[in-house]
């Protein structure tokens, strides 16, 4: 994943002792290159004032990239011959006509480039993909920045408070830098940033300071890739439409079609993310890896990431479990008083045998009896109390300005995880090796659960107000996919030079889910393993993924066991406020 670094400094002209703003500025792009292995480039800019009595603006773009696009690595930021800079984060999976050789990012910049700074939302809006973008328009002297509707990639901002201070864009943020208060980018609109008709008098008081930022509404017209769709609030009390026999997921009639509509959506998704992948030197190490918890959504994405990538190639299976010293001490306790409380012989117990290891096996052994020609590298990525704890404080300031107990327990699993550092067994010879992923495309199974009813809560809504309270509990849900989670986890899972997608998260995707009834999704009065996400079980079982068709659902903290290691933190508290 590429870092995207940008400040614009307001000068006067006179000297200014800038050397703080650089120091912090210099960590900020120790942690954006992190992102980009293959190159990082600075560029420097200054729109000059219009008189003496206005300010200068300084423009400091800089771009770390990980090629991930056509035949060599474009370097950005990208500069046009009339002065127009895009630094570009993130792919293009539709809306554009881009052949493997082709980058993404410079074919976007042709287009902007033949726009109108009026037109840079519409443009946006004609593509999809999960982006974070700054794109300084020089005819106009405006700086547009944003993230795509989704909220896919990260992008941060700290907004001056006071004269001196610079306005700092960032993809992310960190810890060295006490003087910057950073909060999310918001993916309603593209952000502007006006320096023609705003550029500051130099003698203006420092209370009268004011930012030239606005927003700019997306584009609506004809463009399908804009927004996320509202929900379908329809629903007729029928009875259930599937059942469970034997531990088999069946539909009614009625589910076939859709079923197979819900394959192919997904699997167009799938195929886009995995294809046109640079290889690397050694030709025959797997470019596409998947988080992989076991759990239905991983298995059904990397079933069908089968597919799409050559049968010769391997795909790595990320699968993480930490040493959890509290789940460890209970379990002994009640080892010890089913043995008898005297007893001293006491079992030993593999920390790494978490529920999410244990999934993960089966699936394993699921998908290789249906993809018998593919290598699959299960990938066990245990970690042990201390490695966790001393990575929290990199992880801490990776996840900024997200903050919570919950939010370091998923992120240091998604650190961990998609690190891809551990041991494979090879199923021939059963000999365990060291085992590093280098693939730099990861797919996640994230999304499945807020699209398609897998949370408990939605049971509980339809307990408290039937199906109203379900489509409430779903439309919610949708609404703030962009702020719940991917900014954090892109800011983690990207600090290893990694990116991941999300084919649960393609917005004809989700267009696709959100268009489905209510009872097709979740169904409260069935079962738990049936009842919740069911069209996914019913795809699942079509594609002969028998066991993951009616696993129940473990959310990630708990499943690699990366929650409540030593105490009993409440996940809502703030990191700080618990230690
Ligand atoms: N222990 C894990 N190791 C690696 N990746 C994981 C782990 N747990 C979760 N993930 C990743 O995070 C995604 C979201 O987790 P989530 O629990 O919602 O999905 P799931 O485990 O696939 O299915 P389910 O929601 O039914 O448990 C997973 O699809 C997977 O890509
Ligand atoms: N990692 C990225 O954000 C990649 C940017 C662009 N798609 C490229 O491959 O050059």
């Amino acid at each position: 994943m590429c870092g995207i670094l940008c400040s614009v400094t307001f000068s006067s002209g006179e000297p200014v002792d800038d050397n703080a703003l650089n120091a912090q500025l210099e960590s900020l792009r120790k942690a954006n290159a992190e992102r980009g292995p293959d190159s990082s480039v600075w560029y420097h800019t200054r729109v000059e004032a219009k008189d003496p009595m206005h300010r200068n603006v300084d423009i400091a773009c800089y771009s770390s990239v990980l090629h991930l696009r056509g035949d060599t690595v474009t370097r950005q930021p990208l500069v046009s011959a009339d002065g127009n800079i895009l630094c570009f984060n993130g792919e293009i999976f539709e809306g554009l006509d881009i052949n493997k050789h082709e980058n993404d990012a410079s074919k976007l910049f042709g287009l902007l480039n033949a726009s109108g700074s009026d037109d840079i939302a519409k443009v946006l809006g004609s593509v999809e993909g999960c982006y974070a973008f700054v794109f300084y328009h020089n005819s106009s002297k405006r700086l547009f920045f944003g993230r795509d509707p989704l909220g896919r990639r990260s992008l941060l901002l700290h907004i001056p408070v006071t004269s001196n201070d610079s306005l700092v864009i960032t993809s992310v943020g960190g810890s060295d830098v006490p003087q910057m208060s950073f909060e999310e980018v918001c993916t309603d609109a593209i952000m502007c940033l006006d320096l023609m008709t705003n550029t500051r008098s130099t003698n203006l008081p420092s209370s009268a300071f004011a930012i030239p930022l606005s927003e700019v509404p997306r584009k609506l017209e004809s463009r399908v890739f804009t927004r996320i769709p509202k929900l379908n609030v329809s629903w007729t009390e029928t009875e259930p439409q599937i059942q469970t026999i034997d531990d088999q997921i069946l539909p009614s009639h009625a589910l076939h079609g859709l079923t197979s509509q819900f394959i192919q959506t997904l699997e167009e998704s799938v195929r886009l993310r995995v294809k046109d992948i640079p290889y690397q030197a050694d030709g025959n190490i797997a470019r596409v890896a998947i988080l992989f918890s076991g759990g239905i959504d991983c298995t059904v994405i990397a079933l069908l990431a089968d597919r799409h990538v050559p049968p010769s190639e391997p795909i790595d299976l990320l699968n993480v479990a930490f040493e959890n010293p509290r789940k460890l001490r209970n379990q002994s306790q009640t080892g010890k008083m089913k043995a008898g409380q005297n007893s001293t012989t006491q079992k030993v117990v593999d920390p790494y045998a978490v529920p999410d290891r244990e999934s993960g096996l089966e699936e394993l052994d699921e998908l290789r009896t249906l993809c018998p020609g593919r290598i699959w590298n299960f990938v066990e990525v245990n970690v042990d109390f201390e490695e966790a704890r001393s990575a929290q404080k990199k992880v801490l300031a990776l996840m900024y300005p997200r903050q919570t107990v919950m939010d370091l327990s998923l992120a240091l699993a998604l650190y961990f995880a998609s690190r891809g550092k551990g041991r494979v067994l090879n199923p021939e010879t059963r000999q365990s090796a060291t085992y590093i992923s280098t693939a730099r495309v990861i797919l996640s199974g994230l999304g499945a659960d807020e699209l398609l009813g897998g949370y408990g809560r939605h049971r509980t809504a339809y307990q408290i107000g039937g199906w109203s309270k379900v489509i409430d509990e779903l439309q919610l849900d949708l609404d703030r996919i962009p702020t719940r989670n991917l900014g954090r986890d892109d800011r983690v899972i990207s600090s290893h030079g990694k990116e991941t997608r999300y084919p649960f998260l393609s917005i004809p995707f989700v267009s696709f889910a959100a268009g489905l009834p209510v009872q097709v999704k979740i169904d409260p009065r069935l079962p738990l393993g049936c009842g919740e996400k069911m069209i996914l079980r019913l795809a699942a079982a079509r594609l002969g993924l028998k066991s993951a068709s009616t696993r129940k659902k473990r959310a990630m903290q708990f499943g690699s066991r990366s929650a409540r290691m030593e105490g009993d933190q409440k996940g809502h508290l703030l990191v700080d406020a618990e230690s």
